[in-house]
């Protein structure tokens, strides 16, 4: 068949819209119609050329939700109707990272998926004139139809606004999981979140789900402030306003008359600044302090710290999709969404139909957007 696809045709230039040719689903397979995708900076960071995995041309995409259409032989878990979001982490439930208890990184299909195939070896995209285009993170949103292995799909409920709940298939997700499955902040926890964008804000709305106590934002661009108070920061960081640097600023801040050593318990980076994610490891508490990178930092970027922060008990670690278990946990936050314990629609300033994708971009860019979603 055919479908509208944006397509990235080279690192660097504007998605072009356009008729693909989409194959129908092979066994173990489902075709979607995506009826929402948000942008996500993480296709920013592929479209640029940036992501060292980055192969074009390419539909992008991995935000999305949809409808099944299709299944291919040997689908069990999946009917035509089913309401779905993809998942780029998928859940075989049966691969050693699956089993292990350990990770959500299931392992079933990821050499593929990095290079841009079906678990098959094979592209289900082609141009017009037969050349391949590659899948994106399993999961190529930006084409109003797309192919996906049953093992990256989770069914959702069917009253669930499509245009909202896209962004559980990354964002909220990212974010919330991170303060949730990765650090598990406990109640009264000090924390502070570096970047105020898509991800930081769901970060926010995670640490006070968690319970903490003081949820610091620092963000370069001082209209995050807004927002971000709206999802329960208590106190806002601009790096570029301060006397000094962010780290003793932090640890000033976080102080008390019975701790005079200072330091937040846990720190986020959801900016991709291997700079930034130095300074939020070592902000942390001497001892305690746990620093969750989940910003993707530009192919080649290094990150480093002197090792005394880690002897002196600080600990480092990162975290895809929130660590979170696709086909487990996203229907479970689709929940949490429609009873009112999870806020989304705020975040959502911008919508905008498949043409106008690259305006997405650009309000990405500027600063002015948090989510833009585009909708088909
Ligand atoms: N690990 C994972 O599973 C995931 C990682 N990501 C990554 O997370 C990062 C954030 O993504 P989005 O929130 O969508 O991006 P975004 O563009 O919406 O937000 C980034 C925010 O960081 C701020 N910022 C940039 N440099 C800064 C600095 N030096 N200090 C303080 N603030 C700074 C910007 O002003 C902006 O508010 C990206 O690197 C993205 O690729 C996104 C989704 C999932
Ligand atoms: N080349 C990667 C894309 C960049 C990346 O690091 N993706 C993260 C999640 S960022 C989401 O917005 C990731 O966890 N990818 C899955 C993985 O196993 O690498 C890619 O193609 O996924
Ligand atoms: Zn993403
Ligand atoms: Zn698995």
């Amino acid at each position: 068949m055919k479908t509208r696809a944006a397509v990235a045709l080279e690192a660097g230039r504007p998605l072009e819209v356009m008729e693909v040719n989409l194959d129908g689903p092979k066994a173990g397979e489902v075709m979607i119609e995506i009826k929402a995708t948000g942008i996500c900076h993480t296709d920013e960071f592929t479209r640029s050329g940036d992501d060292p995995e980055g192969l074009f041309p390419a539909i992008l995409g991995h935000e999305g939700t949809g409808v099944v259409v299709e299944v291919g032989p040997d689908v069990k878990s999946l009917k035509p109707g089913d309401h779905v979001i993809p998942l780029y982490t998928p859940e075989c439930r049966e691969c050693p990272s699956c089993l292990s208890g350990k990770t959500n990184l299931c392992t079933r299909i990821r050499a593929t998926q990095g290079q841009g195939l079906m678990p098959d070896g094979t592209s289900r995209f082609s141009m017009l004139d037969g050349t391949p285009i590659h899948h994106y993170m399993g999961c190529s949103t930006f084409s109003n139809y797309t192919v996906l292995p049953e093992i990256a799909v989770a069914k959702v409920r069917e009253d669930a606004p499509f245009d909202k709940i896209c962004y559980i298939g990354c964002g909220v997700t990212t974010g919330i999981g991170a303060v949730i499955n990765t650090a598990k902040v406990e109640i009264g926890a000090k924390a502070v979140v570096f970047g105020l964008g898509g991800i930081g804000l769901n970060v926010v709305q995670g640490l006070r789900l968690a319970g903490a106590d003081m949820i610091i934002g620092v963000d370069l661009n001082n209209d995050r402030k807004e927002m971000a108070e709206r999802f329960g920061m208590t106190h806002f960081v601009n790096p570029k306003e301060i006397d000094g640097n962010i780290v003793s600023h932090i640890v000033e801040m976080t102080k008390t008359p019975f701790d005079q050593i200072g330091g937040a318990d846990y720190s986020f980076d959801a900016t991709g600044s291997t700079k930034v994610m130095r300074d939020a490891l070592e902000c942390t508490h001497r001892g305690w302090g746990q620093s969750v990178i989940i910003g993707v930092a530009a192919a080649g970027a290094e990150i480093s710290t002197r090792p005394f922060q880690l002897v002196t008990g600080r600990v480092w670690k990162g975290t895809a999709f929130g660590g979170a278990r696709g086909r487990t946990d996203v229907p479970k936050i689709v929940d949490w969404y429609m009873d009112g314990k999870i806020e989304i629609d705020p975040m959502i300033t911008h919508t905008m139909p498949l043409d106008d994708i690259n305006k997405g971009f650009d309000l990405m860019h500027k600063g002015e957007s948090i989510r833009s979603v585009v909708l088909y």
